[in-house]
């Protein structure tokens, strides 16, 4: 009895706590009490230069640290020309205040917006090539205009750079850099600044981001575009970029080339990667812990190297994800401690994901680090309901694909293969282990090119389409193994579904204003919606990187039944499930084709495929051997001998 209240009771008060957080919002106290604390601030430096000075630079190296954190820490885009980015805003903006008649904020808009271009300009001609590229060729730009800025004394006073920088002035007030007046300004820019990064965390953008730092396939999956989304990452982090340079230069009031040094790329790295990379508060704590070391290395001159290097390792070394992952792995444990004390089974799961991924059991698939069993039979009773949130549809289309030909090297994968879905039917690809199974079907979705032949959807030709189009045009489709984010949560893997038919547009999502939220509520809804009916609706804010091989192909489907697609593509999801998660699976594709999709199945699992289709083609060596509905097919000669003799 008394153990039911406490429950009962613990459990109101989650309830009233998550209320009042959803009610809030994300971040609510935190955005709250960021302009109080740094009035706080100002207020406590205002009467010493000293500090003062400090809290300004700390200031800005926090913008720039944001802006690094959005590029690197969330896209994971290595940008190696970002602190000649920084140095182009400082000189633009004063080479504008002193050669033209605009004054301080015209000239400090125009190097944003300017900065943001030219980033944009830098990452265009490497956006489809891998991240190694990207450094090589930004650190290429960088160089270039390294060179170009010594030789344009104009602009940047060459090597001897840039003195008598005036003052900006705010209703007559003069804007002295150095002292209080001009901390008030860069405290507004910081706050706008730390306010823009509550927004990016909670948007879409983050999502993407982070699937464009993880597996840029997944957003082609998803309908989105890679390229596309890490040029929006540049634009964002090149403008604060941007803007940090111009409030520096009128901060220092001397600037010149050095300041801008690939060696203060090196700073702005480990601010970064020591507060966390692609933490939210990473940039944040990153500036202070490297302040507090400069400040303890100026206090003892001799050891100034040792103390920093020392400090930078522990730091480094002793906790994965810097400050912000070890706070966050903290505040787990005395989450998980008391809630173990507390005996609430719901908090300590909490708990346990706040921790990171943990491993999923690999005696008992069903289980997952919080050890809570995902209840099988009614996954498997429930799935067809899943699909009922799917848009049903009522125009037919065919999928075709003719005498399509992949070779690889010297290797035909695909030997002028030809097959037919329509929407409304389900339609098996089986075949032994190297037939070229899964090569067909990523000849659909652009992932594989093809020699010849070609796949049409009705008489769009895809080969002429991008990734994402195939996919906008209504094709979704699983991986052999199955594709997630693991940093993102099970919910938000599969609101990344939904993303790509968001209203909203990128600035609306970056700055998430009431369009982007709208979305993203909707969104939200109908991914949990799909997660209860798939029976995972309580693993939804976990990790999904810590979760089982069965809740991954679950996440996957949901994922692409966000899309609303025509036709999807399942590339063995019966694979590593057990027979009642494969069950489950049968439900889900029949209940697709009852709704109007097209369903391309490939498994090797025969009771699944027959149970599931109303047609198969048989491929043997990149052939196809035999076509027909499965009875008729497993009665054949040549499949019993090249396919069923095998697999018996
Ligand atoms: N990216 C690649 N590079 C080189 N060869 C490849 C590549 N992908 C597939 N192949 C080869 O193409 C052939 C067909 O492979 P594919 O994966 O399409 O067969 P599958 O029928 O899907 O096999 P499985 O059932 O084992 O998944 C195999 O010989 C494979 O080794």
């Amino acid at each position: 009895m008394t153990s039911t209240s406490t429950t009962t009771a613990t459990d109101t008060r989650a309830g009233n706590a998550a209320t009042v957080r959803r009610r809030l919002g994300e971040f609510a106290l935190v955005r709250a009490g960021a302009p109080i604390l740094l009035v706080l601030l100002g207020l406590f430096v205002s009467g010493n230069a000293y500090l003062v000075q400090i809290a300004t630079e700390g200031l800005i190296a926090y913008i720039l640290a944001a802006s690094f954190n959005v590029i690197y820490g969330y896209a994971g885009g290595f940008n190696m020309a970002h602190v000649i980015t920084y140095g182009l805003g400082a000189f633009t903006s004063v080479y504008l205040e002193t050669h033209t008649s605009l004054g301080f904020w015209a000239s400090l808009a125009i190097a944003v917006v300017g900065t943001a271009a030219l980033s944009v300009l830098v990452a265009i001609p490497s956006r489809r090539l891998g991240e190694i590229f990207l450094a090589i060729q930004t650190l290429a730009f960088g160089l270039a205009v390294s060179e170009i800025l010594v030789n344009w004394q104009d602009f940047s006073g060459g090597t001897t750079g840039l003195y008598f920088i005036p003052s900006p002035t705010f209703f007559g007030t003069t804007l002295f850099g150095g002292e209080a007046s001009y901390f008030w300004l860069v405290a507004v820019f910081a706050w706008l600044v730390f306010e823009l990064m509550t927004r990016i965390h909670r948007s879409a953008m983050r999502r993407k981001f982070t699937a464009l730092r993880e597996s840029p396939r997944i957003l082609a999956a998803v309908g989105l575009s890679a390229s596309g989304t890490r040029l929006v990452a540049f634009a964002i982090a090149g403008g604060l970029a941007g803007l940090a340079g111009a409030l520096f230069a009128h901060f220092q009031l001397v600037i010149d080339l050095d300041t801008f040094s690939f060696g203060r790329l090196i700073a702005l790295l480990l601010a970064v990667i020591l507060g966390g990379a692609g933490y939210f508060w990473g940039p944040l704590f990153g500036v202070v812990a490297l302040l507090v070391m400069d400040e303890l290395s100026l206090a003892t001159s001799a050891a100034h190297d040792l103390i920093y290097g020392l400090g930078i390792l522990v730091l480094v070394i002793g906790t994965r994800g810097g400050i912000a992952g070890g706070v966050q792995a903290l505040l787990s444990l005395i989450k998980g401690g008391r809630a173990r004390r507390s005996g609430h089974p719901a908090a300590a799961a909490t708990a346990a994901d706040d921790a990171g991924p943990a491993v999923a059991s690999a005696d008992d698939p069903t289980r997952t680090s919080a050890d809570e069993p995902v209840d099988l039979e009614a996954a498997a009773e429930h799935a067809g309901s899943a699909v009922e949130l799917v848009r049903r549809r009522t125009t037919s289309h065919t999928l075709g694909f003719d005498a399509v030909t992949v070779r690889f090297g010297g290797n035909t994968a695909v030997d002028g293969a030809s097959a037919t879905v329509s929407t409304g039917e389900v339609v098996g690809l089986i075949g032994p282990n190297g037939a070229g199974k899964t090569t067909l079907l990523n000849t659909a979705t652009g992932d594989t090119p093809m020699a010849s032949g070609q796949v049409r959807f009705d008489d769009v030709v895809l080969g002429a389409l991008r990734q994402y189009e195939v996919v906008n045009l209504g094709i979704g489709r699983t991986f052999q193994s199955p594709k997630v984010i693991p940093d993102l949560s099970v919910v938000e893997n599969v609101m990344l579904g939904g993303d790509g038919r968001a209203t909203a547009g990128t600035v609306r999502q970056t700055l998430f204003l009431p369009r982007a939220r709208g979305d993203d509520r909707r969104s939200r809804e109908k991914a949990m919606e799909l997660l209860s009916d798939l029976s995972i609706g309580h693993l939804a804010d976990r990790p999904a990187g810590a979760q089982t091989y069965g809740v991954l192909r679950m996440i996957e489907i949901a994922r692409n039944l966000m899309l609303d697609p025509a036709f999807l593509l399942f590339d063995e999801p019966g694979a590593g499930l057990t027979e009642l998660e494969r069950e489950e699976v049968a439900q889900i594709v029949r209940g697709l084709s009852g709704r109007g999709l097209g369903v391309l199945l490939v498994d090797h699992n025969l009771p699944l495929i027959t149970a599931a289709c109303d047609r198969i083609y048989v491929l043997e060596a990149g052939r196809v051997i035999a076509a027909g509905p499965p009875a008729e097919v497993f009665a054949q000669e040549n499949v019993i001998s090249a396919y069923l003799g095998a697999a018996r």
